[in-house]
């Protein structure tokens, strides 16, 4: 039932409908406190936007991303992070999630030992999965949060022992556009942030020891983007009277340009950090698209690209030697591997593969992991358990690890193959379809994706079609053009539907996202991001409450 909004602060619009239950999230107070914050900082965040651009004009014509001269003293200056709580000391086994009820709920009482609930890679964010997300995070730190699910008469709740919850707002290139501030869009990340904030910091903090919030940064490129974070921290502790330092963030390294910016994202965050993260999907996302004009740079197929590939290896260690430099921890990321009901050999093929990746991150010294089901928590917990019989490895400090410009940027070995185009094709469809359809993260094929892993399926093609690249894995090599690729997308549509059905088919939005997913993947110019044209298809504006209240 549409719904009112009693009084909105001068310069505010909401174009969203207001269903029941919205009003609560989006009150004055709280919409006043995101205002303040977005009119603050969006002159910056507009600035870091154009930089991305600028630098991303210089790998353009030919240069490669490289540690800036301008910041050596930094890295290497003995410094390190405020110490971090203990309620965040054993992060083992983090599961991760959208901002969903029930996934909530499933979540936190998964036994791991932190939750990041996600409103970025695994959400698509129209607007009512962001306001339901919001009044769900709400309800799940007063504790209250319930799911009622009719048709197999069960009622979610949470446990007594729950996961720590961590949340992760959108990048800084997504917009909100269903709130407008002074007549533009709100910044995405920055309005995650302000409602959920506003309506949790004091129930977070009474819980923690004082500490909290807490967050999970996305794709970030350079340091002066942390810094935008780090300055959006101290003003929402001060504006209501809260110790600074009191926040804690862990930022994702999971663009290549960040990654040669890790102790100044660490020393920009000083104050609130609570270490690095391994994302390897949007890594390998941003590895294809930041040397998109250079054509000697074809990756093979997505497939091969795993962890152990030279240039990914080298990230994860020089990630791990930064953080326990600077005192904090070093985690690792996602097996896309999720349990397969129904045939138990290739579950325990699936099985064995998240072991080995989650065996090798112990090994080189993360504190800690994601799972993407819970499912696989007692699995990645006895991992780490058994190989980290402590919180976690911050002593292990890896001066062993010498990692050069040259090493990250190794090319990863091996073959490009035309089943690899068609797999691409068909995940990147089936992917988009569902965002168009509000469900950000899905099963496809026996993998999780994500918005992460879709991007590097649509790069990947991107990359292929634009060189015309030699398909040289097959045993009759041949060149990706627009017109092999047309024929891919026809014939992958028609697999499809014969896959999910006529009916969901018909139903559903494939044809819609395969168009899309087409154009993005034949376009002269690479888009930044896949979900930046698909947002307009997921933006609703509502007559009803777009009116000034
Ligand atoms: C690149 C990155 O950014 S990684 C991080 C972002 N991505 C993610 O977080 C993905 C998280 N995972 C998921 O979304 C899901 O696991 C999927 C979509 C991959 C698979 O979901 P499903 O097909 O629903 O899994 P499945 O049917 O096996 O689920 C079984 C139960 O586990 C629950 N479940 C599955 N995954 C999760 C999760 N991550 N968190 C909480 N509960 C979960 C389901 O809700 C379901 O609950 P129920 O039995 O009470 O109904
Ligand atoms: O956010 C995680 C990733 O791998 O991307
Ligand atoms: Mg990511």
């Amino acid at each position: 039932m549409a719904q009112k909004l009693n009084q909105l602060p001068a310069g505010v619009r909401i174009r969203g409908n207001i269903a029941s239950g919205y009003e609560k999230i989006l009150t004055r107070d709280a919409l006043q406190f995101l205002a303040d914050i977005e009119r603050e900082f969006r002159p910056r965040v507009k600035y870091i936007l154009a930089c991305r651009k600028e630098q991303q004009k210089r790998y353009d014509q030919g240069e490669l991303p490289s540690f800036d001269p301008a910041t050596k003293a930094i890295r290497e200056q003995e410094w390190v992070c405020a110490e971090t709580p203990a309620v965040l000391a054993d992060r083992r086994v983090e599961i991760t999630g959208p901002v969903e009820r029930k996934m909530i709920i499933n979540a936190l009482n998964s036994g791991a030992k932190v939750f990041m609930s996600d409103f970025e890679d695994s959400l698509s964010p129209t607007w009512d999965n962001v306001v339901r997300g919001h009044i769900n995070l709400r309800d799940a730190v007063n504790g209250t949060i319930q799911y009622e699910d009719k048709a197999r008469n069960k009622i979610y709740k949470l446990n007594d022992k729950t996961a720590v919850l961590l949340v992760r707002p959108r990048g800084w290139h997504l917009q909100e556009a269903h709130i407008e501030i002074d007549g533009e869009p709100a910044t995405g990340p920055l309005a995650d942030f302000a409602l959920y904030f506003f309506h949790n910091h004091a129930a977070f903090r009474s819980k923690h020891g004082g500490y909290g919030p807490f967050f999970y940064l996305p794709k970030m490129q350079h340091s002066r983007e942390a810094a935008i974070w780090n300055a959006v921290f101290e003003k929402a502790q001060d504006t209501f009277r809260i110790p600074r330092g009191s926040i804690k963030a862990t930022v994702l390294i999971e663009t290549l340009p960040a990654v040669f910016q890790m102790h100044e994202i660490l020393y920009e965050l000083r104050q609130h950090s609570a270490g690095l993260n391994c994302g390897r999907w949007d890594y390998i996302f941003s590895f294809i698209k930041t040397v998109r004009a250079h054509p000697d740079r074809l990756v093979p197929d997505r497939v091969q690209v795993g962890m152990t590939q030279h240039f990914l290896k080298s990230y994860a260690e020089l990630l791990i030697r930064t953080c326990h430099q600077r005192g904090v921890h070093a985690m690792g990321g996602m097996a896309a591997q999720i349990p397969i009901k129904d045939n138990p050999a290739a579950n325990d093929a699936a099985f064995a593969l998240v072991k080995a990746d989650k065996l090798r991150e112990v090994k080189a010294g993360h504190d800690g992991t994601w799972a993407a089901h819970p499912g696989l928590i007692k699995l990645v917990t006895d991992v780490f358990d058994q190989n980290m019989p402590q919180p976690n490895q911050l002593r292990m400090k890896r001066t062993d690890v010498n990692v050069t410009e040259h090493d990250l940027l190794q090319m990863p070995k091996g073959v490009r193959t035309l089943e690899a185009l068609r797999l691409n094709t068909r995940v990147g469809i089936q992917y988009l379809e569902a965002w168009l359809t509000g469900t950000g993260s899905v099963p496809l094929y026996n993998l999780m994706e994500d918005a992460a892993t879709a991007e590097i399926s649509r790069v990947q093609n991107w990359q292929w079609i634009h060189y015309n690249a030699l398909l040289n894995g097959d045993p009759v090599p041949v060149k990706v053009t627009k017109e092999l690729f047309a024929k891919v997308v026809e014939e992958e549509l028609w697999r499809i539907e014969r896959e999910v059905g006529s009916q969901r088919f018909s139903s559903g939005r494939f044809q819609e996202a395969a168009k899309l997913f087409a154009k993005q993947c034949t376009t002269d110019e690479l888009d930044d991001f896949l979900t930046l044209e698909a947002y307009n298809y997921i933006t609703t504006f509502s007559p009803i409450n777009s009116a000034r209240l």
